[in-house]
């Protein structure tokens, strides 16, 4: 696909590393987990994911806003919210990526005022050098440098979600 500079990750090495995430994951938590998705992004990684957490677990997905193209406004809005209630619940949130920060500290804020009894993040991927706020993230499956990725739930202006791995995409798409 000319569109991709390069493959980072493939299908098999994404799986592998959600079967790692859902042992780790499994062997944290006792009882029921609520999982939190946040759309769109996190859907097929999530997908993945919890077929390999073996825990009675409840799956919940929430939208926010941040993203224009490739930069942030730094604003968050809750788009869409949870059915259930997070109130004394072990929560687990569901991301594709860490950019910023934003949209994960503002959303772990929320869910503490909540009432939740405690809130990890579970992250297929992470650009830490990008970030601008701090956040605390348990699971993380790969760390990335700041180039733009797309594939496996992760978009450039709603496109390329649908790819079964994770590439850079070449700057002549955005330029
Ligand atoms: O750390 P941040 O700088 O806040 O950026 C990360 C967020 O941005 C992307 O989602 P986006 O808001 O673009 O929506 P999408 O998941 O529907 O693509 C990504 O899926 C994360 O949710
Ligand atoms: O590299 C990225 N790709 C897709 N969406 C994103 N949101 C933040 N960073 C990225
Ligand atoms: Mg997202």
């Amino acid at each position: 696909m000319k569109e991709i500079e390069e493959i980072l990750y493939s299908e098999e090495v994404v799986m592998q590393k959600c079967r790692e995430l859902g042992e780790r994951i499994t062997a944290d938590y006792e009882g029921e987990l609520l999982v939190v998705g946040i759309l769109k992004g996190a859907v097929p990684f999530m997908a993945e994911l919890i077929k390999r957490i073996d825990l009675p677990i409840i799956i919940d997905f929430m939208d926010v806003s941040s993203y224009e193209g490739t930069t942030t406004s730094g604003e968050v809005r809750i788009l869409k919210d949870l059915e259930f209630r997070v109130e004394g619940r072990d929560v687990l949130i569901v991301e594709d990526i860490i950019d910023t920060g934003l949209t994960l500290s503002y959303l772990t804020e929320v869910l503490k005022k909540r009432g939740a009894k405690s809130i990890e993040i579970c992250s297929l991927l992470t650009k830490p050098k990008r970030r601008k706020v701090f956040v605390d993230t348990k699971y993380v499956g790969f760390e990335v440098d700041d180039k733009f990725v797309v594939g496996y739930g992760m978009d450039y202006n709603e496109k390329y979600r649908n790819l079964p791995f994770v590439g850079i995409l070449s700057e002549e798409v955005y330029k």
